[in-house]
């Protein structure tokens, strides 16, 4: 059993589930109450019955739900009620991992807090630094940002500095804390106060007490409302066990049979992210591909897309697999299996959000029966098998075969293209990497995760 697994098989348990039934018994004032009811939200979801009265009874608070189970709106309320309570500028922090992730809250934000003329701003990688440079100027009540580019901020933008902070909030905490971010994560928290409120969310926590005391909570409280981690209910999921040499055909014929759906598809590269897209556009799917490797004016053009509908298939790497709220996601096909267990329990997380219901499904190679069974004993789950018929599934093999050529072709041209622009290139692609920013900086020195 490895480290991750160790940590993983620690037993959680439950606390006893709160009887009170609406935002106002939880102590939420009227004007956030009616801010909710706009949103649609009738009655706080189960990690708002837990979160809540102990955020806003001034306690730090480490909250562990599934996913799609509003663990935004758990830290954002109590934020707001204390900003109501206490107005000031550069009032909260919110860390989040990716920058499509750090938008959405900042957009969940803006719609909660509406009614108190919040403002809001998002300081994210692979964007212009004299724009946002300008909306720190005009002290924004929160921040939400990716840790890279607010640690640029904070050593080159003149006048910004978050001495008067009140809240933390690290969102993906799991994410945030491990070592991808350690260096950013260091020089953020020397400069805000420690006298302040600190709250951690995440689908899947570290147990490791070191990480967690690098968060430096005091006496937090732990909101959580599975025992164990756990996928959603409503979420079917399956794996389909296939040889390596005929997993696109199989991706095909899957994606076929699911015509109608919008699916998100992971992968674990940026080049099979694009490859895959080609792929199945010259086979007239309607697919777009986002990864870490585009530059985010496009990654957030691929977003919009697939969120509007006009593509029904997203295939990304795990920039994606945290956080983002696309209530539309009828199907996640884990193309290459997560190498992280954890990754799994995220990227499944993309559909039956909020009480809907959604499909997963895992294609398993001869190589990946390890990493299978990881995930099996990560969610404590035998999964059923996806039927195909074999001879079905082959009769596309020539379709996809042409298709396969000619992608490599498109990616050869692409790789050429890029060549001869490299220059204005590389600043972008190197801007684009936020997610292991921490690790660039130490290149050899340790072993990274792959590139998302
Ligand atoms: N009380 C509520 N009632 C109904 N819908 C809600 C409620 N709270 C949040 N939601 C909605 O549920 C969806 C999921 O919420 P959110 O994105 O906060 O999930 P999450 O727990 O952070 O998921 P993840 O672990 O994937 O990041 C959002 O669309 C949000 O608007």
């Amino acid at each position: 059993m490895d480290e991750q697994e160790e940590e993983e098989s620690t037993a959680i348990r439950p606390k006893p589930k709160s009887e009170k039934t609406t935002f106002h018994d939880l102590g939420v004032v009227d004007v956030l109450c009616e801010a909710c009811e706009r949103l649609g939200w009738k009655e706080p979801t189960a990690i708002q019955k837990e979160a809540l009265p102990l955020a806003l009874n001034n306690q730090d608070v480490i909250g562990l739900a599934e996913t799609g189970s509003g663990k935004t709106g758990a830290f954002a309320l109590p934020i707001l009620q204390a900003l109501l309570e206490k107005p000031q500028r550069l009032f909260g922090l919110v860390l989040t991992p990716t920058r499509e992730l750090a938008f959405q809250i900042a957009e969940q934000f803006e719609a909660l807090g509406a009614c108190l003329g919040l403002k809001v701003a998002v300081i994210v990688g692979g964007i212009d630094m004299v724009t946002q440079a300008l909306a720190l100027s005009k002290k924004p009540h929160i921040v939400i940002a990716t840790p890279g580019r607010l640690v640029d901020h904070l050593e080159t933008t003149k006048g910004f500095n978050l001495r008067s902070l009140k809240y933390l909030v690290m969102d993906e905490a799991d994410r945030i804390l491990d070592m991808d971010f350690e260096q950013e994560l260091d020089k953020i928290l020397k400069v805000i106060p420690r006298e302040r409120h600190t709250y951690l969310f995440s689908a899947t926590m570290t147990r490791k007490v070191q990480k967690l005391q690098r968060a430096s909570l005091k006496n937090p409280v732990q909101a959580e409302v599975s025992s164990k981690y756990q996928t959603v209910a409503k979420l079917h999921q399956f794996y389909l066990f296939i040889p390596l040499k005929f997993k696109d055909v199989y991706l095909v014929s899957v994606l076929n049979e699911l015509a109608g759906n919008s699916v998100m598809v992971f992968s674990g590269t940026c080049n099979n992210t694009l490859r895959l897209a080609i792929l199945l556009r010259t086979l007239g799917f309607t697919a777009i591909p986002l990864h870490g490797q585009m530059p985010q004016a496009k990654r957030l053009a691929s977003l919009n897309k697939f969120k509007a509908k006009s593509s029904a298939i997203l295939i990304a790497t795990d920039v994606a697999s945290r956080g983002l709220d696309i209530p539309h996601v009828d199907v996640v096909i884990n193309f290459d299996i997560p190498t992280h267990s954890k990754d799994y329990i995220h990227r499944v997380g993309r559909t039956a959000r909020a009480g809907r219901s959604g499909k997963a499904i895992t294609f398993v190679t001869q190589y990946d029966v390890e990493l299978y069974q990881r995930i099996e004993h990560l969610i404590s789950m035998k999964l059923p098998l996806w039927e195909t018929q074999e001879e079905e599934v082959m009769v596309l093999c020539d379709r996809v075969t042409e298709a396969q050529r000619i992608a490599k072709l498109e990616i050869k041209e692409k790789d050429e293209k890029k060549k001869g622009n490299k220059r204005s290139k590389l600043k972008d692609d190197e801007d684009d990497t936020e997610e292991a920013s921490g690790v660039r900086k130490r290149i050899g020195k340790m072993k990274r995760r792959k590139t998302t």
